[in-house]
């Protein structure tokens, strides 16, 4: 049987927060590894691949796909090890005080230290409860939008009014030909000057009380051809030709992970982890980085899952060595860096 090898930090998630902390542990010149869910690393950046972000400090708008590419580029410095399409399941420590993490796959991992990033859990987008919605997903139903050029000149309905949907409408307004927002309350709850550009704009439509209730296909059954919306208010049935379907209803997450792991972990509304700035836990050796965080302080953005991830890996380097610098070095003045800047170096002056 495979023994597994011991880590000085195992990163749970491999989003923004548990690549940005796997770098940092690289940094700080611990052992380790990075288990992610997917298969592939990047977290829930991969909703909005095509979004502009302009939030992150020092980055010019930036689409989703790019900024997952640098986090990765980035979070794989060090070589740590990457354990992908791998669930862990609950967490326990054994006699000699070493985290056990239980995976899907079997596995037991061993960890000095853990740092928890799973951010908003297992995703999975709340699903259309219309019968047979499902064989539409491979042509015009989509749960996100991952190519804004396919919306180019279409109509387009967006089912949802929370600030997903919202955002979508927004990225899709310069490209679409007409949106529709269908949702079932009475008001839009994203951004406000989102929310009234949208308003206010003759290309958008927005259907407040009415729901999708059927999906009417094209002659050939492929396509999603025209929606039928009925009313809550009225009852008022009626229907919209369009080219394109986006069901934004939020989603589904398996948090199974922190409740299943009888370690006495302090949570705030039974779902974040209730941390200190730092990013410590209730639990010795365990911290935590990123959304799943919650603190005073906490700033629930991509920019926010960096400090987390420094703190974190932090605290961890000085709770197995409690006499190591509190802080890792910049890097201007990191050993580490020192030959990477040359080769780097030598590029820009070829
Ligand atoms: C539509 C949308 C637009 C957004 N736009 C912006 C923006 O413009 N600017 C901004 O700053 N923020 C934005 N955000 C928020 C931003 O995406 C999050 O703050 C950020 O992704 C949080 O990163 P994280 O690493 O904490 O968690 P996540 O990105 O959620 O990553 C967590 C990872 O952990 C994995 N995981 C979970 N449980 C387990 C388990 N048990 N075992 C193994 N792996 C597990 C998941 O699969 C996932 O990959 C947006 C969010 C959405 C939904």
């Amino acid at each position: 049987m495979l023994q597994e090898e011991l880590f000085d930090v195992t990163v749970i998630g491999g989003g923004p927060a548990g690549l940005y902390s796997t770098f940092y542990s690289g940094l700080r010149e611990m052992k380790t590894k990075l288990i992610e869910f997917q298969p592939f690393l990047g977290g829930k950046v991969h909703v909005y691949p095509e979004k502009m972000i302009w939030d992150i400090g020092g980055l010019t708008p930036t689409p989703g796909a790019q900024l997952i590419e640098q986090l990765v580029k980035q979070g794989l410095t060090f070589d740590p090890e990457v354990v992908l399409n791998e669930k862990i399941e609950s967490i326990t420590r054994n006699e000699d005080n070493i985290f056990e993490l239980h995976g899907s796959s079997g596995r037991i991992h061993y960890s000095k230290t853990v740092i928890v990033a799973v951010g908003g859990g297992i995703l999975n987008p709340t699903k259309l409860s219309i019968e047979g919605a499902e064989k539409f997903e491979v042509t015009n139903l989509h749960y996100t939008v991952k190519s804004l050029k396919r919306f180019k000149d279409k109509t387009v309905v967006i089912s949802g009014g929370g600030n997903s949907a919202v955002d979508w409408a927004m990225e899709l307004l310069p490209f679409a030909k007409q949106i529709y927002i269908t949702y079932r309350k009475d008001a839009l709850s994203g951004h406000e000057a989102n929310v009234t550009t949208l308003l206010n704009n003759p290309k958008v439509e927005c259907l407040f009380n009415t729901e999708i209730t059927k999906l009417l296909a094209n002659s050939g059954d492929e396509l999603v051809e025209r929606v039928e919306l009925t009313c809550s208010k009225t009852g008022a049935v009626s229907q919209l030709t369009i080219d394109e379907v986006v069901i934004n209803h939020g989603y589904d997450r398996d948090s199974s992970l922190l409740e299943n792991s009888k370690l006495n972990i302090e949570m705030v509304d039974d779902w974040y982890v209730k941390g200190t700035p730092s990013g410590e836990s209730s639990v010795p050796g365990m911290f935590a980085a990123g959304d799943i965080l919650m603190h005073d302080g906490k700033l629930h953005l991509i920019a926010g899952c960096f400090q987390d991830g420094a703190n974190a890996v932090n605290s961890a380097k000085s709770y197995i060595q409690p006499d190591a610098n509190k802080y890792g070095m910049v890097s201007s003045h990191n050993e580490l860096f020192k030959e990477r800047n040359r080769e780097l170096v030598k590029q820009l002056m070829a």
